[in-house]
């Protein structure tokens, strides 16, 4: 008999060889459009009608349950792109991903609604992540004290246009970490929002792992990533360059950001 292997972690995603392309149309083609009256002044080089993207070249990782990853790289290495893939929201060019459980994207572009008040995208929110009306009605208070919208008035009963960017991403991060999440992906959240937000959100998603699932989190602030983050990722020009534990891959990004 062989060697009894003893991982009995599960795993929640399977990323394989992941290639990532966008297609960007009518990059500077079309006869007298704007776009191209605009090429002719900026630049001579005629552009082809389609440009492609190629964002993430041939990423590979599991991750498991109770496992949170942080992802980071610089701008543009392809982070945010990663983080769509996962919640499926783009098609993968080569490769697949694969997931164990419904993966939920908490990110600054998440879908509130900017004409209805908070207290609408809250039981809005709740009930598209597949609540109850009575486990909104529980969980209603809970969520908007997490948020602290309404320490400086009465602000949950306004459009959600009114508010300022950082308590917009705080209300979206309150009503998503009301739910323990298989999957829970999150883009910058903990950068938005003040010190005691941040706390608060660090301590929630902590408690998110305990309570199952796993989760993602981008970001450039390598504090937030060392204190949330026990595994993390790094990313560059869409490759991966390490993956390991947060200390030592943090480190070596420094190390490289510095160099
Ligand atoms: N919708 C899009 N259409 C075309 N190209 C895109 C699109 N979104 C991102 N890209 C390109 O894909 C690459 C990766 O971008 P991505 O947003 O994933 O990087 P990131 O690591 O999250 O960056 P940042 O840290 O600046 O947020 C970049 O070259 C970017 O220009």
């Amino acid at each position: 008999m062989g060697q009894a292997t003893s991982d009995t972690r599960v795993p929640t995603v399977v990323a394989d060889d992941v290639h990532i392309v966008y297609k960007v149309h009518g990059a500077g083609a079309g006869k007298g459009s704007a776009t191209s009256a605009l090429s002719r002044i900026v630049s001579r080089r005629k552009s082809p009608a389609i440009r492609e993207v190629h964002a993430v070249r041939g990423i590979s990782f599991t991750a498991y349950k109770g496992e949170a990853v942080g992802l980071i790289g610089s701008n543009g290495s392809g982070k945010s792109t990663m983080l769509a893939a996962i919640a499926g929201l783009l098609p993968t060019e080569r490769g697949g991903i694969y997931t164990n459980g419904q993966p939920s994207l908490l990110g600054v572009n998440a879908a509130l609604m900017n004409d209805l008040t908070g207290e609408r995208n809250v039981v809005l929110g709740c009930l598209a992540m597949g609540m109850s009306p009575a486990e909104v009605k529980a969980r209603y208070q809970d969520i908007v004290d997490f948020s602290g919208i309404n320490e400086k008035g009465d602000f949950i009963s306004l459009p959600m246009r009114t508010y300022s960017s950082g308590m917009a991403a705080r209300l979206r991060f309150s009503i998503a970490a009301a739910k323990t999440h298989d999957v829970l992906l999150i883009d910058e959240a903990l950068a938005t929002g003040d010190q005691r937000f941040q706390r608060r959100s660090e301590a929630r998603i902590r408690e998110l792992r305990k309570e199952a699932g796993t989760v993602f989190l981008v970001s450039h602030n390598n504090n937030a990533i060392r204190d949330t983050c026990e595994r993390t990722i790094w990313i560059e020009k869409g490759e991966l360059i390490m993956d390991g534990h947060t200390d030592e891959v943090v480190r070596a990004y420094e190390k490289h950001n510095q160099g």
